[in-house]
């Protein structure tokens, strides 16, 4: 299923999160279709097949941390074989040119569309490996690592809009929003901006995260 323009909504928690595991994500990713998000983007196999029955086309990764290496989203060919397995249409990985266990992200992108026959959403954090991710033939590059790579840090509180439009400026390919779009008018921003659709995860699918900011900013010392 190709990506709609409008809003995704990533279905993410992690092991230590009160909302973990497949039950919570599938509820979540309903909640949000019903809500108006047009696809999702979900973490593993078991998480996957769940948002699924949503019937929004699923941009799906696979996390697998590593004590050696950076990259941790989709960091191989098996990764991602896991995930087009369990029925992601779109897989995304990490198309920075940091260093990582395996294939470079150029033969990945190479062997997922053609092995795989999936779509491949590039998760970048500059300009240079965004131009360099749909030169291998990305069928979506993504804002989704700045602020989360050497290169990028310290992480700024608000999302890169710098990169979305000059990305969006430059490339044929759709430009996709991802990162700390906070706010409802944060993605009119990007939109604005000229990105063809805008993913937000934490302040929608994260109450732990969301009950933190309120409590920080919200009640009195
Ligand atoms: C850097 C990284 O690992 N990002 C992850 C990618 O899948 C997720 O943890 C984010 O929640 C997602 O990108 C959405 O961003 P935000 O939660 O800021 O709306």
């Amino acid at each position: 299923m190709k990506l709609p323009s409008g809003l995704i909504v990533s279905c993410q928690a992690r092991a230590d999160n009160p909302l973990h595991g497949p039950q919570f994500m599938g509820a979540m990713a309903l909640a949000a279709r019903d809500g108006g998000a047009v696809g999702l983007r979900a973490n593993g196999p078991e998480d996957i097949a769940a948002v699924i029955a949503a019937g929004l086309p699923v941009i799906g990764i696979h996390k697998v941390f590593s004590d050696d290496y950076p990259v941790y989203i989709t960091p191989d060919f098996a990764a991602a074989e896991a995930i087009v397995a369990a029925g992601a249409d779109i897989v995304a990985l990490d198309c920075t040119e940091r260093p990582r266990d395996g294939e470079h992200p150029k033969v990945l992108v190479r062997r997922i569309r053609e092995e795989l026959g999936a779509e491949v959403f590039a998760d970048i954090s500059t300009v240079d490996e965004g131009l360099a991710a749909a030169d291998w033939g990305a069928t979506y590059v993504a804002t989704t690592l700045s602020g989360y790579t050497e290169a990028t840090q310290p992480k700024p509180d608000e999302p890169d809009l710098k990169l979305l439009e000059t990305l969006a400026r430059r490339l044929s390919v759709p430009v996709v929003a991802e990162g700390r779009y906070n706010s409802p008018a944060l993605v009119r921003q990007a939109f604005g901006a000229g990105a063809h659709a805008v993913v937000v995860g934490t302040m929608i699918t994260n109450p732990r995260e969301i009950t933190r900011m309120f409590v920080a900013q919200g009640v009195p010392l």
